[in-house]
């Protein structure tokens, strides 16, 4: 399985605190999930694929279909970004468009679709996470689990070569939770997840333990979350 992303003792320093201390995986799976305590760097490692954080020391390469080969996103951060779909935890850091469908249309801008593909793309996508329905209200008379999943939406619209989640289930009902899942499970591309979810984490084909910065514990979700569990509960 050749990996779509690799880091290779990445470090990053923040005012003097190490925030990532040489972190190195090859990540090649369909499904992969970064599971660890709060503040422990789960979207720090997220954003170095995107080039939202640079390492200080060590890099990550991404290689993902319709790069020209692998590229350093702190190097070619438009390429990391043409190819990355990230969604934020806080959807409304995303999502700024007075509705659902004006959101999803414009993440799709510089695309340059034809408008009847474009506002196909638009329907699909809302369709997809169960908002047709809210596709022209106000964005703010959205719930805001209903805005996480739009953002979810506006960020598959783009047909993305990998998809970085950061925490998306934490404003989510069970129903929806599983709706995520589903989706994850469906998407074509390969998708990195940092999440609090146990469940959803269970679901990829592999998971990250990050403490302090460093993977502790790298596995299929079974014996990973077993470390997990453990390293919670010396602490
Ligand atoms: N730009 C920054 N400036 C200062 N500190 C930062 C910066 N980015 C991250 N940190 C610190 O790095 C640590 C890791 O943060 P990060 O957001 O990656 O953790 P996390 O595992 O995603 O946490 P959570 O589960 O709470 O979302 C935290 O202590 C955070 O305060």
């Amino acid at each position: 399985m050749s990996p779509w992303a690799t880091f290779d003792r990445v470090g990053l320093r923040v005012d003097g605190v190490d925030v990532l201390r040489g972190v190195s995986v090859a990540l090649g799976e369909r499904r992969v999930a970064l599971v660890g305590a709060n503040g422990s760097g789960k979207s720090t490692l997220l954003r170095c694929l995107n080039a939202l954080a640079r390492p200080t020391t060590g890099r990550v390469l991404l290689d993902l279909p319709g790069l020209p080969g692998p590229v350093d996103p702190a190097r070619d951060h438009a390429a990391a970004r043409a190819a990355v779909g990230f969604v934020f935890t806080d959807p409304d850091a995303q999502v700024v468009m007075p509705t659902p469908a004006e959101d999803v249309a414009l993440s799709l801008r510089r695309l340059r679709l034809p408008v009847p593909e474009r506002d196909a793309r638009v329907r699909a996508a809302l369709a997809h996470v169960g908002l047709t329905d809210r596709a022209d209200v106000s964005v703010h008379d959205l719930s805001s689990g209903q805005r996480q999943l739009l953002a979810v939406a506006a960020v598959l619209a783009t047909s993305p070569r990998l998809l970085v989640m950061d925490e998306p289930t934490t404003l989510l009902d069970l129903r929806n939770s599983r709706l995520l899942r589903r989706t994850v499970e469906a998407v074509e591309v390969p998708v990195v997840v940092a999440t609090h979810d146990l469940d959803l984490a269970a679901s990829c084909d592999r998971v990250l333990v990050v403490d302090g910065g460093r993977v502790v514990a790298d596995d299929a979700p079974g014996p990973a979350l077993a470390a997990y569990r453990a390293l919670l509960d010396d602490a």
